[in-house]
Formats: structure tokens, C-alpha cells, sequence
């Protein structure tokens, strides 16, 4: 019994997790750590509980990669440490890609999917982004007013914005209509503009609110997806949920999606048997208290699982 019915996946179909202890997309302290919580959770078991092969080769050590002197290229913070990462990142999920298996990366900060996308773009050049956040994660190095390559990796990915030697590696493979956005709530003035300008399709708290969760879900598969036949990539930054459902991320932003909307993304994508590649970033087990981390992993672990194929029934 194979737990996806996918176009895709090879068998016996596996789920490799990529454990990315990163943060220099970002700047508090121990969004590094949200990776090693999310396994030691349980993740691995509860996966393989699904039917999933699931390999995990131990959480990648990035310092090796580190740089001494890293100082900022116009307002981005870290920018060489981020790129050399993202670089390796994107060589880990493109080659498990490449296998016919299925990426799970954990984060670390949101800049990661620099990466992940590259990889899985690499090996599916159709492939679709669907991105689940309180943030668009768009700005430009024009933009930021923050410096936090968390805040940008998509720009990268679409090739807007000044072009950054250091980050010479990324190919703009990623087509702004195979792109949608689901839980937006804190957007920056300027990612608004090129929101509009590049006419890149997205559903904030107002329309969940407005359609409910089921009917968003699928306008937002019709527009990336209108024939269900493309790879799905699945990016989701825990943010985008309420902060009293996972408080203990490094940029909550209240007003967010509840328990079961988060979940419904999940399954939603799931039942589509088109995901190839699944991001769940910016889990911060040094933030509030241990109640508020134990309940932001838990949800965590229990959104992966959705998309990758527990049911309720
Ligand atoms: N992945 C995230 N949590 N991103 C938050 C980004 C916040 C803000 N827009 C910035 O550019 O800094
Ligand atoms: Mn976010
Ligand atoms: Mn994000």
C-alpha cells in the first residue's frame, strides 16, 4: 500500500528529511533548533506509520559552510552564509528529487526555500508553489527594510529585484502564475507593488474569512493547477497559523488560520497526489514557554502528517 497515488513518486515511495538547523535568514536565536525538536517529536516514526519509507540522514551541519567574514551587501544580513546554504540545500532536495522521492525540508528559517524551490524546480521545471504564510517573503534587496533574507527568498526565486552576485547560483525558474499564496496578514508596502505588477495570485485572512478555508484551497489549485496534472511544492511557514495555535515562532502576526484550516491545506494538497516536495520552516523552540514549543512542534508534526496523507476518517 503506497500512501500517495502520485504521478510522481517512485517506489517504494519515501520521504527523506532534510534537517536544516539554519537561522541566518533571520535574527533571534533558535529557529536552528526547530528541526531537531520536530524529529525528536517523533516525526520519522509517525511518518513511517503512514507508509512512507522514511530516510533521514542526521541534520545537516552547515557551519562547515560558514563564513568568517560575512558583512552585509547593501541591507542583506548574512548574505554569503544564506547563499552557500541554500546552494547545498538545493542540491539535497533536487538530487532526492531527482530519485523520485519525496523532500521533506525542515526549517530553520524561511529563507531555506531559496533552495528547496531551486531543487524541486530543478527536477520539475512545471512544478507549482504553494506558499502558506502570514508573509509573502518578497521582498527585493530594494525593498527590505529589514535585511532578513527570510523575508525574500521569492523574489529570488522570480528573479526580480537587483541582481546580487552572491546569489548568481539561483535560476529564475519559478513563473509568477505557478505561484499562490494562502494566509496573508502582515504584507510590506512594496511587496504589495510587486504583488500587483507581476499579478501573483493570493489569498489572504480576508479571503479565507470571506470563502472558507475548502473553497480557497481550490481557487488556489485552479489558478496554479487548473488541470491537477503539475508537481505541487508545498511551502509552509508555521506563522501562517494564529499565534495561539503556534506561538512560538520568531515573527507571529495575530489573526492567522486556526487548527483545522491549516490542516485542511494540508489534506487538501494532499488528496491531490501531486505533491513532490513539502517545506515546514520557522518553528523557534526558544520562544515563550515550554507549553507554547511543545504545542508549536505537536502542530507541526501533525500539519506534515496531513500532507502527507493521515486522514480524519
Ligand atoms: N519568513 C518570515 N517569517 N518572514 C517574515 C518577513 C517579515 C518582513 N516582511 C521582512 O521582510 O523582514
Ligand atoms: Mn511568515
Ligand atoms: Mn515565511
Amino acid at each position: 500500500m503506497s500512501p500517495i497515488k502520485s504521478p510522481f513518486l517512485k517506489e517504494p515511495q519515501t520521504v527523506a528529511i532534510i534537517g536544516c538547523p539554519f537561522s541566518a535568514g533571520q535574527q533571534r536565536l533558535g529557529v536552528d533548533k526547530g528541526p531537531i525538536h520536530l524529529v525528536e517529536a517523533g516525526l520519522t516514526d509517525q511518518l513511517a506509520e503512514l507508509g512512507w519509507r522514511v530516510t533521514f540522514d542526521g541534520h545537516h551541519q552547515f557551519e562547515e559552510l560558514s563564513v568568517t567574514d560575512d558583512p552585509p551587501i547593501g541591507k542583506l544580513r548574512n548574505p554569503r552564509f544564506v547563499s552557500r546554504v541554500n546552494e547545498s540545500v538545493a542540491k539535497v532536495v533536487g538530487g532526492h528529487a531527482a530519485r523520485g522521492e519525496l523532500p521533506l525540508t525542515l526549517g530553520g528559517d524561511h529563507s531555506l526555500a531559496m533552495g528547496t524551490i531551486s531543487g524541486t524546480l530543478g527536477t520539475y521545471p512545471n512544478a507549482c508553489v504553494i506558499w502558506i504564510d502570514a508573509h509573502t517573503d518578497i521582498n527585493t534587496p530594494e525593498t527590505t527594510d529589514s535585511g532578513n533574507l527570510h523575508g525574500m527568498p521569492v523574489s529570488f526565486l522570480l528573479g526580480l529585484g537587483a541582481k546580487v552576485p552572491e546569489f548568481g547560483w539561483i535560476k529564475p525558474l519559478l513563473k509568477a502564475e505557478r505561484l499562490v499564496y494562502i494566509g496573508l496578514r502582515d504584507i510590506d508596502a512594496g511587496e504589495k507593488r510587486i504583488l500587483r505588477e507581476n499579478k501573483i495570485k493570493a489569498f489572504s485572512m480576508h479571503e479565507v474569512d470571506k470563502y472558507g478555508i475548502g473553497k480557497v484551497v481550490e481557487m488556489a489549485l485552479d489558478h496554479v493547477n487548473p488541470n491537477r496534472d503539475l508537481p505541487v511544492h508545498l511551502s509552509f511557514d508555521i506563522d501562517a497559523l494564529d499565534p495561539s495555535v503556534a506561538p512560538s515562532t520568531g515573527t507571529p502576526v495575530r489573526g492567522g488560520l486556526t487548527f483545522r484550516e491549516g490542516h485542511y491545506i494540508c489534506e487538501a494538497v494532499y488528496e491531490t497526489g501531486l505533491l513532490v516536495a513539502l517545506d515546514l520552516v520557522e518553528v523557534n523552540p526558544h520562544l515563550e514557554d515550554e507549553f507554547s514549543v511543545n504545542k508549536t512542534v505537536t502542530v507541526g508534526c501533525s500539519l506534515v502528517r496531513a500532507a502527507l496523507g493521515e486522514t480524519l476518517l
